[in-house]
């Protein structure tokens, strides 16, 4: 049973860093939860906002339903009140309420909804389709702007009409007039969150545009340079936002850029990096190449993110 209403939830997510948690795959490819656990486990012993289990980052697209509702059971058990856990739901309606009632029977605060697959769809359809999901939970549920699931500013507001419980737009395509467009019509009504790839490039900027908070992918494996990117953004350190930006986060684009789907496998190999090995992605990922491995690990010691006092 989640402990924060919706709004309540908001509240508390909107002014920390949020992050997706890797999931581990043993050698034979199943989750391993052992390795989940310890993972949760140090990812929640800092300052963190909230964690959303099976997101992106954490290869939810490549779970089964039922895994996605172990892996946030573990992550809501590990977690243990220390910060709050939301699931996500995706996949065709059906399968998506699936998800979000597994997830707040796993005990998850809140839910993340991804973009319905394959088909395109128009603003009425994408209507329909996020309020059957958020009329099918008690949990607070925020919709993620990507693929073919990009909501008008009106659509957001109608949902938010319908819905008490609607209280979060994610945002990973950085289209300027259409967050303009979003927060000028919701504004507090609703909270604001970057997931771009790679969220520190552009959160300064988002910033203006409502963006209070985003989704660190690299917390996973340097939560020490991502907090501490983070609170530069919130005080407008625009000097130490950029110095870390040159030192560490552009030079990770460049090896992030390398392949497509680099963008979860660099978190595995930032994490291999750093001695806390999660396992390999699942297909159609591909881990880093050999090369690509070595210059990550190169880059995190010379840029000094990895601090000396941990003990891997
Ligand atoms: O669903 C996800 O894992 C994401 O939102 C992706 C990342 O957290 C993204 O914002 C990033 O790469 O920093």
């Amino acid at each position: 049973m989640a402990t924060y209403a919706p709004q309540e939830l908001a509240t508390v997510l909107k002014d920390g860093l949020l992050s997706f948690p890797a999931t581990p795959f043993a050698g034979d490819g199943e989750v391993d939860e052992a390795r989940y656990r310890e993972h949760i486990d140090w990812q929640s012993s800092f300052d963190i906002g909230g964690l959303f289990a099976a997101g992106g980052t954490g290869e939810g697209f490549s779970l089964t339903p039922e895994e996605s509702a172990r892996v946030v059971r573990l992550a809501v058990e590990t977690a243990a009140g220390r910060t709050p856990v939301l699931g996500s739901a995706g996949g065709n309606t059906a399968q998506a309420i699936q998800n979000a009632r597994a997830a707040e029977a796993a005990g998850a605060e809140g839910l993340l909804l991804l973009p319905p697959y394959l088909t395109e769809c128009d603003q009425d359809g994408l209507l329909e389709h996020a309020s059957a999901v958020c009329a099918s939970t008690s949990l607070g549920v925020i919709v993620y702007n990507r693929g073919n699931a990009v909501y008008s500013a009106q659509t957001v507001a109608r949902l938010a009409e319908r819905h008490p419980n609607f209280i979060g737009f994610k945002d990973a395509l950085g289209d300027i007039e259409q967050l303009a467009r979003v927060y000028t019509l919701n504004g507090d009504r609703l909270f604001y969150l970057g997931g771009l790839p790679t969220a520190e490039t552009f959160a300064l900027p988002l910033l203006q545009l409502g963006m209070s908070t985003y989704s660190s992918a690299m917390y996973n494996f340097v939560p020490e340079f991502a907090l501490a990117f983070y609170r530069d953004v919130r005080s407008l350190d625009h000097a130490a936002v950029t110095e870390k930006l040159g030192r560490f986060v552009l030079p990770y684009l460049d090896i992030r850029d390398r392949t497509k789907g680099y963008g979860v496998s660099i978190v595995k190999g930032g994490l291999k990096a750093v001695g806390r090995d999660l396992g390999s992605v699942r297909p159609p990922l591909q881990d880093l190449a050999a090369q690509d491995l070595a210059d990550l690990t190169t880059l995190i010691k010379s840029a000094d993110v990895h601090p000396e006092g941990d003990p891997r």
